[in-house]
């Protein structure tokens, strides 16, 4: 599957231009995150890379073969839930590979423990707290054992400690072996996870780089006016 080339991928909507010519190398291993202004074009990137957008120009090729159906998962910054209790909605994300009901059940209730939400279990999870629903979410989409997740903006409203509670579950995730790309405008967060960044604007890679070196010396003038706050929203669309 791996590495994933995405070359001149276009994205143009009723000719409005929202992807113009994204070239891009995925490696196996690793989080990576994407970076850059509002309206940048980071969750489109995503939604593309997890087939949900149809690029209008442009390839997005994966080592061996087509995107395996199965393999890429995706994670919203407002995570779908039925109505029902925690446990069947992370169980959920196993019924499409066939698991039967009990097993379904049974391996729900062990990752539960692992996102910190056991004792939510047979709660309705429309009841939980934000943070409480991206560790749900987080748990349903771990539960398949994907070989890339892709997670958009997963702390966006999420206080500090919420914060650093997802941030550990992303790194577990990650040492079980699944490669990460994820949308964040938390600076901190980007070198606390990242191994490498994108970084995007108007609907363009700017730059893929090492995370430490796209924060010490970031290649052009507008990521370094970005890094420091300082990019005017004009020149970022
Ligand atoms: N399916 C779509 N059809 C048409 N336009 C879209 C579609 N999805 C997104 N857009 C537009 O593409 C642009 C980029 O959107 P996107 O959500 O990728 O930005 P972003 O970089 O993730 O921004 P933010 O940091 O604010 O979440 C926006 O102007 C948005 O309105």
């Amino acid at each position: 599957m791996f590495p994933a080339h995405m070359r001149g991928v276009r994205f143009e909507p009723n000719g409005r231009t929202v992807l113009d010519g994204v070239d891009l190398e995925l490696g196996a291993e690793g989080i990576t995150l994407v970076l850059g202004p509002n309206g940048a074009g980071k969750s489109v990137l995503l939604r593309t890379l997890c087939g949900l957008i149809e690029p209008s120009a442009g390839t997005l090729e994966w080592a061996g073969g087509p995107r395996p159906e199965r393999g890429v998962m995706m994670v919203f910054q407002h995570p779908m839930m039925i109505r029902a209790s925690v446990l069947e909605n992370v169980a959920l994300g196993l019924k499409p590979l066939g698991v039967p009901r009990a097993e379904r059940r049974r391996r729900a209730a062990q990752i539960l423990e692992r996102v910190a939400l056991a004792d939510r279990a047979e709660d309705s999870a429309r009841h939980l707290s934000g943070g409480e629903q991206q560790r749900l979410a987080l748990a349903r989409a771990w539960l398949t054992n994907p070989r890339l997740l892709l997670l958009d903006e997963p702390t966006a409203s999420l206080d500090p400690s919420a914060t650093a509670e997802v941030e550990r579950i992303v790194r577990e995730i990650r040492t079980d072996g699944t490669r990460i790309v994820m949308t964040t405008h938390n600076l901190g967060q980007a070198t606390r996870l990242g191994d490498d960044v994108i970084f995007m604007s108007a609907g363009a890679v700017r730059e893929h780089t090492p995370m430490r070196r796209f924060f010490s010396r970031p290649a052009s003038e507008e990521a370094r006016l970005f890094i420091q706050g300082e990019l005017p929203w004009r020149m970022a669309l």
